[in-house]
C-alpha cells in the first residue's frame, strides 16, 4: 500500500479496498521485538498459528490452543501500531459452529487485541464467517493448503490441481461473499491463484501461489533464515540469520573456554571514580 513506513493501520475495510493496487505485505510475528521491526513496513502483521512449529518446536499446528494464541497476540500488540494485527484462530476453536468460533474469536480480539481474526476453510465455513461479520469480527480466510487439515489432505501438498481448481474457486468465492475482507491462498498453482484474484472481489493474499495476487504474506523466520527444520518451494529467504546466530553461539562458547570472554572491558574494578553501574 505505502513504500515509506505507514503512521497508521490499515483497516479490514482499507485491506478490502487495496485490491489491485500496490500488493499488499503481510508477514507472521509472533514476538514484540520482531513486530516492532516489521511495524508500519508492512501493511499486516499476522500472528500466525505457525507459532507453534516455529517457535514450540510443535510437529503441526494441530497442538496449537487458545492461550498461545493469546500469549503471542498480546506480544505482538505491543509492537505494533501501525500495521493491521490479525490473529489465527487456532485448530477446534471454530470448526464445531459459528457460536463456538464467536466466542473464542471475542476472546482473541478483546484479550489481544487484535484488529480481526483468521481462520482456515472455504465453503463449508462461510456461515462461520457471515456470522463473526455480522458481529463485528473481521475475518481474513484461507484456503488452498490449509496446514490444520495437514492429515485429511496426506501433507503439505499443493492444492487445487487440475480438475481441483473449480472446487478452489468457488471456495474463494464463497468466502468473500461471506464477507471476508481478504483470503489467504497457500500452495496452489500460479495459473489458478491468478483466475481467483481476477474472479474474486477481495485481496488475495498469496503464500506459494503467484506473483499476480493481491499481496503476499511469509512466515518471518523463514524468510530471515531463522526457521530451517523444513523448508517449502515458496520460501525465500532475504537472510540467513540462522547461520550468522550459529556462529555466534560457536565463537562465545570458544571464547569462554580460552577465558578470552569476558576480557577487562566487560569485568568491573573494585572502585571507579563517577562509575555506578
Ligand atoms: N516455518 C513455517 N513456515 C510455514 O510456511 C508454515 C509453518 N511453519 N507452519 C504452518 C504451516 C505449514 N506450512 C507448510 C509446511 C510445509 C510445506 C511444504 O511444502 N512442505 C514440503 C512438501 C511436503 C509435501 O509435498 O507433502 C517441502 O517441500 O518443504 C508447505 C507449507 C505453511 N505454514
Ligand atoms: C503462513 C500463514 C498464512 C499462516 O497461516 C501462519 O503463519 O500460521
Ligand atoms: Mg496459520
Amino acid at each position: 500500500m505505502s513504500a515509506t513506513p505507514r503512521q497508521t493501520a490499515p483497516t479490514p475495510a482499507a485491506i478490502r479496498a487495496a485490491k489491485g493496487g500496490t500488493p499488499l505485505v503481510a508477514l507472521t510475528a509472533y514476538t514484540t521485538p520482531t513486530a516492532r521491526m516489521m511495524d508500519g513496513v508492512v501493511d499486516i502483521v499476522l500472528v500466525g498459528d505457525s507459532v507453534g512449529m516455529v517457535l514450540h518446536g510443535l510437529p503441526s499446528t494441530l497442538g496449537v490452543t487458545m492461550e498461545m494464541m493469546i500469549l503471542h497476540g498480546q506480544a505482538v500488540r505491543r509492537g505494533l501500531g501501525a500495521s493491521l494485527m490479525v490473529v489465527d484462530m487456532p485448530f477446534g476453536s471454530y470448526e464445531a459452529g459459528p457460536e463456538t468460533a464467536f466466542a473464542n474469536a471475542a476472546r482473541l480480539m478483546s484479550e489481544t487485541g487484535s484488529e480481526a481474526v483468521k481462520l482456515e476453510g472455504g465453503r463449508h465455513m462461510a456461515d462461520t464467517i457471515r456470522f463473526l461479520v455480522a458481529r463485528g469480527v473481521p475475518v481474513m480466510a484461507h484456503v488452498g493448503l490449509t496446514p490444520q487439515s495437514v492429515h485429511a489432505l496426506g501433507g503439505y501438498k499443493v492444492q487445487g490441481r487440475g480438475a481441483a481448481g473449480e472446487a478452489l474457486i468457488a471456495d474463494a468465492q464463497a468466502v468473500a461473499e461471506a464477507g471476508a475482507f481478504a483470503v489467504v491462498l497457500e500452495k496452489v498453482p500460479a495459473a489458478l491463484a491468478d483466475r481467483v484474484t481476477s474472479e474474486v472481489p477481495i485481496p488475495t493474499i498469496g503464500i506459494g501461489a503467484s506473483a499476480g495476487c493481491d499481496g503476499q504474506v511469509l512466515v518471518v523466520d523463514d524468510m530471515l533464515g531463522l526457521f530451517t527444520e523444513f523448508r517449502p518451494k515458496f520460501v525465500k529467504r532475504f537472510a540467513t540469520l540462522g547461520e550468522r546466530a550459529e556462529a555466534a553461539i560457536a565463537a562465545y562458547a570458544g571464547e569462554v573456554r580460552a577465558r578470552t570472554f569476558p576480557a577487562e572491558e566487560h569485568t568491573f574494578a573494585d572502585t571507579a571514580p563517577g562509575e555506578t553501574t
